[in-house]
Order: C-alpha cells, then sequence, then structure tokens
C-alpha cells in the first residue's frame, strides 16, 4: 500500500469523540461503553487498511483507538487521570524531574487500546482486545480496581464489571482428558511455562492477548492464565477487574497481590485460574520459576 492510500484510509476512520450519545454514569457501565466504542473503531480501521502491510495496520489501529479512548476520557471523565500504553507522558516510569499527573490522582483509568496487536494484524484472527480499567484511591477502601471492560470486538463479546460473567464451571473430565489447561502467549510463551506444565501433567492452549487469555478462564476454555517475564499495567488491569468481579484467583506468580498505578508501570507476572487450582498451581510455581 502507497503512503498516500495508507494515510486516506487512516483519515476516513470516524474518530469523532461527538458520536456514540451519552455514555453511562457509573464507572462500570462507561468502561464497557468506552471499549466497545474504541472496537467498533479497530473493526473500521481493519477493514479499511486491510492486512496487506501488517506494520501499517498495527500503527493505524493502536493510533485510533488510543485517540478514541482519550477523546472520550477527556470528554466524560476530565478530572481522571489516564495510563495508556500510547501515552508517552504517562507510560513513562517516575524520575527525578518526570512525575506523571497519575501519580497524585485518586482516579486513574489504565487503558490498553489494542491488546493482541500482533494478532490483530493477523487476517482472521480474533484474539484481540481493548482494555478499559478504572484504578480508584480513596480513604474508605484500600486503593484497587474498580471498574473494568474487555472488548473482543472481533467475537462480538464484551466482558465488564458492571455484568460480571458467572464464576467458570468446573470443567467434565470428559472433555479435558482430567489435563489442566493453561493459557500460553503463541508467540512468545515464558520457557519455564513448558516446565511447569509437564510437571502438572498440563496442556498448553496457545492464543493472542492477555485479555483473551484471562477472557478464555472465565469462559471455562481454559483453567489457568500464567505469564512471567515481562508485561506492564496495563496488559492485565481491565481482565483481572473484571476476573476478580467475577470470582477468581488473580495474583502475582509468588501468590502476591496485583498493585497498579505504581512509579514504574511494570507488572511482570501473573497468575489468573479458578480458585479450587490456586494453591496447586502456586505450589508448582514455585519450583518453576526462574
Ligand atoms: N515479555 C514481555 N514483555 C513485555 N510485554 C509483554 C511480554 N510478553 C507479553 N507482553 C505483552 O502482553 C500482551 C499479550 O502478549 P501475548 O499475546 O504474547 O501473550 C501483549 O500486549 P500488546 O499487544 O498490547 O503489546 C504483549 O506486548
Ligand atoms: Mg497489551
Amino acid at each position: 500500500m502507497s503512503e498516500q492510500t495508507k494515510a486516506s484510509a487512516r483519515i476516513a476512520v470516524p474518530r469523532d469523540a461527538g458520536e456514540g450519545g451519552t455514555p453511562p454514569v457509573n464507572d462500570s457501565a462507561f468502561a464497557r461503553w468506552l471499549a466497545d466504542r474504541a472496537g467498533q473503531v479497530l473493526l473500521q480501521v481493519r477493514a479499511e487498511v486491510g492486512h496487506e502491510d501488517g506494520k501499517a495496520l498495527k500503527a493505524a489501529g493502536d493510533q485510533a483507538a488510543h485517540d478514541l479512548l482519550r477523546a472520550e476520557l477527556s470528554r466524560w471523565r476530565p478530572a481522571d487521570a489516564v495510563l495508556s500504553e500510547e501515552d508517552e507522558h504517562s507510560r513513562v516510569a517516575w524520575t527525578e524531574g518526570n512525575r506523571p499527573d497519575r501519580l497524585d490522582a485518586n482516579r486513574v483509568w489504565i487503558v490498553d487500546p489494542l491488546d493482541g496487536t500482533r494478532e490483530f494484524s493477523e487476517e482472521g484472527r480474533d484474539d484481540w482486545a481493548v482494555h478499559v480499567a478504572l484504578w480508584t484511591a480513596d480513604s474508605s477502601a484500600p486503593a484497587r480496581l474498580t471498574a473494568g471492560a474487555v472488548a473482543m470486538p472481533a467475537r462480538h463479546n464484551t466482558h465488564a464489571t458492571d455484568h460480571p460473567p458467572a464464576y467458570p464451571p468446573m470443567p467434565l473430565e470428559s472433555a479435558t482428558g482430567g489435563a489442566i489447561r493453561i493459557a500460553a502467549s503463541r508467540t512468545r510463551p515464558p520457557a519455564f511455562v513448558t516446565a511447569l506444565a509437564e510437571d502438572l501433567g498440563a496442556e498448553l492452549v496457545p492464543m493472542g492477548s492477555a485479555g483473551v487469555k484471562i477472557a478464555a478462564v472465565i469462559n471455562g476454555e481454559a483453567d489457568a492464565y500464567v505469564h512471567a517475564g515481562g508485561q506492564f499495567e496495563w496488559d492485565s488491569a481491565a481482565p483481572v477487574a473484571v476476573a476478580l468481579a467475577t470470582g477468581l484467583h488473580a495474583s502475582r506468580v509468588d501468590g502476591s497481590p496485583l498493585v497498579y498505578n505504581q512509579a514504574d508501570p511494570k507488572l511482570p507476572d501473573l497468575v489468573v485460574c479458578r480458585k479450587d487450582l490456586a494453591p496447586r498451581l502456586l505450589a508448582a510455581l514455585q519450583r518453576h520459576l526462574p
């Protein structure tokens, strides 16, 4: 695709923040509304830019979804801070002379405009998502995630904390052969996950996007999502908010809580699973973490 065609394809995508009507006042319903709107924009970008030049498609998708989220958050939640993968100022770690506003805010939207960027660029794949989470600090409760939405536009499905999905049923042994199914990155599974799976007699289920992997645990398509070796707060905040609202276990791989809106937004590891599986999985993780 020529530079000119790429540019006109991007301009043709409607990103007018005025579309979409008045959003819900409730933060969880607002998160759903926002993630769905960004998801619609991403579907349009995919249709208009096409898959011929994957790099251009990734860049157009990241930018269009980020612009939509930024515009709607400043329009409808102007007093709140934002931590976005695509926002240089908010995402940098705190250093001398550079203190992001979010560190002094008591409401911070933690967003990943396009999680599973690689899968978004591959024709026919539906394992990519938009993440919108709200982190809140106030005197009445410890700082925590108070809302979250994960839109999976190519699956026409959104999980959000306004109507948390039902807790996943115990898998039928006849369907799984009794093996634990661990969702893992399809392109860069951490090395220790293979050893962990062998130890547990588990099966790895490869797929893209952290949000989609946690959705797979919620849906009962996988029993756990285990990751270590690198990730950021925006990769997990929204799906973890939904998983916790659903009643699932979500923690660091050492069992400690996942903590958000930190000076450095790196959050390199996590485990999300059914509560009954957590003790066994955490014990096995102790044996296999690098
Ligand atoms: N080692 C690592 N370091 C940093 N980010 C990582 C990572 N492994 C996975 N991620 C991020 O986690 C998300 C899911 O990755 P995967 O599909 O491989 O499991 C991706 O987010 P983005 O698509 O938003 O970049 C990816 O960039
Ligand atoms: Mg991501």
